[in-house]
């Protein structure tokens, strides 16, 4: 069974913050409200389009409740599937370290938190779908992460083995997610939300995919 490389897409693969912050502008305007600040959005960004909301009517103090959130949600995501890939791009380094982990027999899957649908959409405009044995989101299983059933569901589509599964990400959901597999995790401390508690939690941090050699996965297979 070949070595398995799951990745996280939103502030791990992709950087989706501008569009995803776009759409949160979009929001925003129709309640007279300014722009938020990207800054302020990428901290937020990995956690879905809820929690952007959240933290935008906060940061401009107009209490939202619960319903209010709702509300917003049909318009924000069909602003977002129409804009999914205006400005978001892989980070750099991330196709060459993909290419290199194919040339070395690994496969790859994507294991998001975006809805399955939007996943794909933005992976087909970015040419990236034909390389992944499997794209899994929110939807796909009945949990999503950190629930290792998402992770493990995953791995099982894609033909691995969770003895031969890396996972990349970028917050503590992914690493989470991870280690209630016993599965090795690499954080990429670029990403949205690369707390403390995510950086103790993985196997290792990385600042630039330069660094996800094959020698460096192959290395955390030996600590597992
Ligand atoms: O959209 C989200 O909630 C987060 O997505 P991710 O799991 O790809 O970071
Ligand atoms: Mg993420």
């Amino acid at each position: 069974m070949p070595p398995l490389a799951v990745f996280d897409l939103d502030g791990t693969l992709v950087d989706t913050a501008p569009d995803l912050s776009a759409s949160l502008d979009h929001c925003l305007a129709q309640d007279g409200l300014p722009p938020m600040p990207l800054d302020l959005v990428r901290p937020h960004a990995g956690h879905g389009a809820r929690a952007m909301l959240r933290a935008a009517y906060h940061h401009f103090s107009r209490p939202i409740d619960a319903e209010g959130v709702e509300a917003h949600l049909p318009v924000f995501l069909s602003f977002y599937e129409a804009h999914i890939a205006d400005v978001s791009r892989p980070f750099p380094g991330v196709v060459a370290a993909m290419d290199r982990l194919e040339g070395a027999g690994w496969r790859l899957a994507v294991c998001t938190n975006k809805t399955e649908r939007l996943a794909r959409k933005l992976l087909e405009e970015l040419k990236l779908v034909p390389r992944f044995a499997a794209i899994c989101g929110a939807d796909t299983f009945p949990a999503m992460k950190p629930d290792p059933r998402h992770l493990g569901g995953t791995i099982e589509r894609a033909g691995g083995s969770a003895e031969k599964t890396i996972m990349i990400g970028d917050t503590l959901t992914d690493v989470a997610a991870a280690r209630a597999l016993s599965i090795p995790s690499i954080l990429v401390d670029f990403g949205y939300a690369p707390d403390e508690a995510a950086r103790a939690g993985a196997s290792c941090v990385i600042g630039h995919y330069d660094e996800l050699t094959i020698d460096l996965a192959m290395e955390l297979f030996k600590d597992r």
